[in-house]
C-alpha cells in the first residue's frame, strides 16, 4: 500500500496484542451515505517528516496501545473544510497519513525508512475510537465527515492484522475498523460503491478524523465470526509499482531496513555490492520478494495465517512451490472439505465479478488481499482488501490482467493469480496437486541495481 506517510506518523501509535479476536457480532450494513471528501483537502493535510524508526518486528509482535491522551477528538468546523485555504487544514490535520499519489514509490526511496519501522503481522489490540454523542454528518463540496471520535482508554479490540504495518488500524463501533487515511484507497472505495465488486469489498463509511489523524472507516471483516481462522494471500505477479521502478532507477536510495530484512531470510540474496552498501532499493526488494514467493510463479503469494487457537505465521517468504502452498491451504483448513468448497464458491464469485467489473478493467492492482476468513460454525467468506496501490489507468486505457508483465503495460497479472490460486484450492479439494510446469512466470526480470 502507499503508506509512506502514514507508516512515517504510525509510528507515534503504540498497537499491541494478545488474544483472539472475540467475534462480536455485527451484520454487515448496508451501504452509508456518501462519504466523499474531496481530493483537495485531502492534499492539503501534510504528513510530518519520517520520524526515528526500529529493527523490523518479530515474527508476531505484542505490542501494546498507549492511549493518546483519553481522546482529544473534536468536530470539524467550517474551516478546516475549506478547501480553498490551506495553513488550517495542514495544521489539523497534520499527523493525517495521507498520500496523495497512492504510490509509497517517491517517499520510499527519497525518504528511508529505518530499521525501526516495523510491521504488524499477528495478534493485535486496537485502540477503541468510540462515537461520542450524535454523529453529525458535515456536508461541504459533497463532502461527509463523521466524527467525534474518542479514544477510549478502556474499550480494546483484540484483532488479526496479518500485513501491513503497525499502527495503521484502529477499532472504532458497531464492528467497524479505522484505517489510516491514504487519498487512493479512499479514492477507490468511493468508486467502488458503484461497481459490481462492491459486494466483495468492506463496507466503506468514510472519512473520520481523531487527534489530527484522519482514516477511513470501513466494516471489519471478523466481525461475524467466531474464533475466525483467517489468511491473507497477495495478488498478482508485481508488487511495486511501475513509477517506483522508474525512480529506483533514476535516483536510486538504497534502503538498509530492507537490506536487513532481505539477509534475514537470505544472506546470499543481496549482490556483493548490495552488501557492501547494505542497502537495496525498494523495487530490487520488492522484486527479490516476488522471486522468493509465489508471486512470480502462481500470481499470488502467501503472507500470513492467524488460526482459531491464536497461532499465527507470517513466515512465508520462502513458500514458493505449488506443493507448499497446497500444504499451507490443506493446514489452514485443517482437511475440512466443505470450508474449500466454499472458498472455491467464492472465488468463482469473484472471478466472475472481476470479469465484469468497470473498477477492475481500468485500474492497476497492486498489493492487493484476498482475505480468507472461517470458523467452527463452517462460515466462509473472502474479501478483497487493500487499495493503497491500486491506482486508476489514464482514461480510454484498460488491463486485462492475465497476459505478461513488461514495463510499460501496467499489467498485474492479477487474473492469472486468481485463476491459480483456485487450481490450488481444487488440487487440495481433491487430494491431489497441480501440475508443475518448467517456467509458467508472467513477468520479465528486469534487474534493478
Ligand atoms: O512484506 P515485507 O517483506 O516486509 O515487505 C513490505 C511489503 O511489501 C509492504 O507491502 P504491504 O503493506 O502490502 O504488505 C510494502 O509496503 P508498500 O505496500 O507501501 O509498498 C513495504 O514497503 P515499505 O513500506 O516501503 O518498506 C515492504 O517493505
Ligand atoms: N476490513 C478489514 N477487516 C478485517 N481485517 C482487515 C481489514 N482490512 C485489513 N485487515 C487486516 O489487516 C491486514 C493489513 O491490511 P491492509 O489493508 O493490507 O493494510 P496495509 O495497507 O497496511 O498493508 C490484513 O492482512 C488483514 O489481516
Amino acid at each position: 500500500m502507499p503508506k509512506e506517510c502514514r507508516r512515517k506518523s504510525s509510528k507515534d501509535f503504540g498497537i499491541s496484542g494478545t488474544g483472539l479476536t472475540d467475534g462480536g457480532r455485527v451484520e454487515r450494513r448496508t451501504a452509508g451515505r456518501s462519504t466523499k471528501i474531496c481530493a483537495e483537502l485531502i492534499q492539503k493535510a501534510t504528513a510530518p517528516p519520517a520520524a526515528p524508526a526500529r529493527m523490523d518486528a518479530p515474527m508476531v509482535p505484542q505490542v501494546t496501545i498507549t492511549p493518546e491522551g483519553g481522546g482529544s477528538s473534536r468536530e470539524i468546523q467550517q474551516e478546516d473544510l475549506d478547501c480553498t485555504g490551506d495553513g488550517a487544514l495542514r495544521r489539523k490535520l497534520s499527523n493525517s497519513s495521507i498520500s496523495s499519489t497512492g504510490s509509497s514509490a517517491v517517499e520510499s526511496e527519497d525518504d528511508l525508512l529505518s530499521d525501526t519501522e516495523s510491521k504488524s503481522k499477528g495478534l493485535v489490540t486496537l485502540e477503541h475510537l468510540v462515537c461520542t454523542g450524535e454523529s453529525k454528518p458535515w456536508r461541504r463540496l459533497k463532502t461527509y465527515i463523521r466524527w467525534p471520535f474518542h479514544a477510549s482508554q478502556k474499550k480494546k479490540l483484540s484483532w488479526v492484522q496479518l500485513a501491513g504495518h503497525k499502527g495503521n488500524f484502529k477499532a472504532a463501533d458497531e464492528g467497524t475498523i479505522l484505517k489510516k487515511l491514504s487519498e487512493n484507497e479512499m479514492q477507490c472505495f468511493e468508486k467502488l460503491r458503484q461497481d459490481v465488486l462492491f459486494q466483495f469489498v468492506p463496507e466503506y463509511l468514510g472519512v473520520v478524523e481523531n487527534d489530527g489523524e484522519a482514516f477511513l472507516q470501513m466494516t471489519d471483516l471478523l466481525a461475524n465470526f467466531d474464533h475466525p481462522n483467517v489468511m491473507d494471500c497477495k495478488m498478482g505477479v508485481r508488487t511495486y509499482l511501475e513509477e517506483e521502478l522508474v525512480r529506483a532507477r533514476e535516483r536510486p536510495k538504497p534502503r538498509e531496513d530492507l537490506y536487513k530484512k532481505m539477509v534475514e531470510v537470505d544472506n546470499e540474496g543481496p549482490t556483493p555490492q548490495e552488501h557492501f552498501q547494505r542497502g537495496v532499493t525498494k523495487p530490487r526488494y520488492m522484486q527479490w520478494r516476488e522471486s522468493m514467493s509465489s508471486t512470480n510463479t502462481l500470481g499470488f503469494r502467501i503472507e500470513g495465517i492467524k488460526k482459531y487457537d491464536g497461532s499465527c505465521r507470517t513466515d512465508f517468504k520462502k513458500t514458493r512451490s505449488k506443493q507448499d502452498v497446497i500444504q499451507v491451504f490443506k493446514n489452514f483448513v485443517g482437511g475440512d472439505a466443505d470450508i474449500i468448497k466454499s472458498y472455491l464458491l467464492r472465488l468463482k464469485e469473484i472471478r466472475q465479478a472481476l470479469q465484469t467489473s468497470e473498477f477492475f478493467k481500468q485500474h492497476e492492482v497492486i498489493g492487493s488481499s484476498l482475505l480468507f476468513i472461517h470458523d467452527h460454525t463452517g462460515h466462509a467468506e473472502i474479501w478483497i482488501i487493500d487499495f493503497g496501490k491500486t491506482t486508476a489507468l489514464p482514461e480510454g486505457q484498460t488491463l486485462s490482467h492475465d497476459i505478461p508483465w513488461q514495463e510499460g503495460n501496467r499489467e498485474d497479472g492479477y487474473l492469472w493469480g486468481l485463476d491459480n490460486l483456485i487450481l490450488t484450492l481444487e488440487a487440495v479439494c481433491n487430494e491431489g496437486s497441480i501440475e508443475e510446469t518448467e517456467d509458467n512466470s508472467l513477468t520479465t526480470d528486469i534487474p534493478i541495481q
